[in-house]
């Protein structure tokens, strides 16, 4: 297991894309902290060998991997944890399958009482949003930063996630977000390793990019 970084850039890769090794290499180049793979797809052989590249880059770095959706996955390929959203099961299965030093996250929207329930039931990490029109998922529910800093307390990182980008970061840091998880304004930036430290110049005391 890799060590769980507790903030920081928490970058999100965005689907099947032929460059996805280098895109990512460049993300931990500069300076993300956590990684989750997210493809929505059905290949399951094509998902099975990037997530599995993917543990290796990331290994090989000191970043924790996180399998979005798909807990069978994360198992198959011992990645440090996973993502649940209101449709990706049980946390109590999730931790059954992938055991007491896996990373859980879970969605919580614009819920505090979901994000209490989360952290109750044994979640790593709570994530809220979606902050700003995302346009990897336009129809987001939208949340407001008034729930990071109510979810101060709560002892595990919280993750702002939704339209994400360096302009409007500063509102959701100040507010107390752990991790800025980020597709869009990483993955689809022409330069993807510029993008990223950007991103990680707003925790200035975690800041050594490899
Ligand atoms: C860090 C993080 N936060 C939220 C989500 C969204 O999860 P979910 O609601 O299950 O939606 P999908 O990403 O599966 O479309 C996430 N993936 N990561
Ligand atoms: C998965 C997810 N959940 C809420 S918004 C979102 C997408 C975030 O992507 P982007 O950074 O491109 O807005
Ligand atoms: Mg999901």
């Amino acid at each position: 297991m890799t060590p769980f970084a507790t903030r920081g850039l928490y970058a999100i890769t965005d689907g099947p894309r032929d460059d996805l090794l280098d895109v990512v290499t460049q993300a931990l180049a500069g300076g993300a902290r956590l990684l989750q793979y997210r493809d929505k797809t059905t290949d399951h052989a094509r998902r099975r060998a990037e997530a599995s590249a993917l543990q290796r880059l990331c290994r090989s770095c000191g970043t924790a991997l996180i399998v979005n959706d798909d807990v069978a996955l994360a198992q198959a390929i011992h990645a440090d944890g996973v993502h649940l959203g209101r449709e990706d099961g049980e946390l109590a299965a999730a931790r059954a399958a992938l055991g007491s030093q896996a990373i859980i996250g879970v969605s919580c929207y614009d819920s505090i009482d979901r994000a209490r329930a989360a952290v109750a039931a044994g979640a790593d990490y709570i994530a809220f949003g979606a902050f700003f029109p995302s346009p990897t998922k336009p129809h987001a529910p939208r949340a407001t930063p008034e729930l990071l800093r109510q979810s101060a307390t709560f002892g595990v990182p919280r993750v702002a996630i939704g339209g994400i980008t360096p302009d409007n970061a500063p509102s959701l840091v100040s507010a107390g977000a752990d991790f800025l998880a980020v597709i869009s304004a990483v993955f689809r930036a022409p330069d993807v390793r510029a993008a990223a430290q950007r991103f990680a110049h707003f925790y200035p005391s975690d800041r050594d990019p490899r």
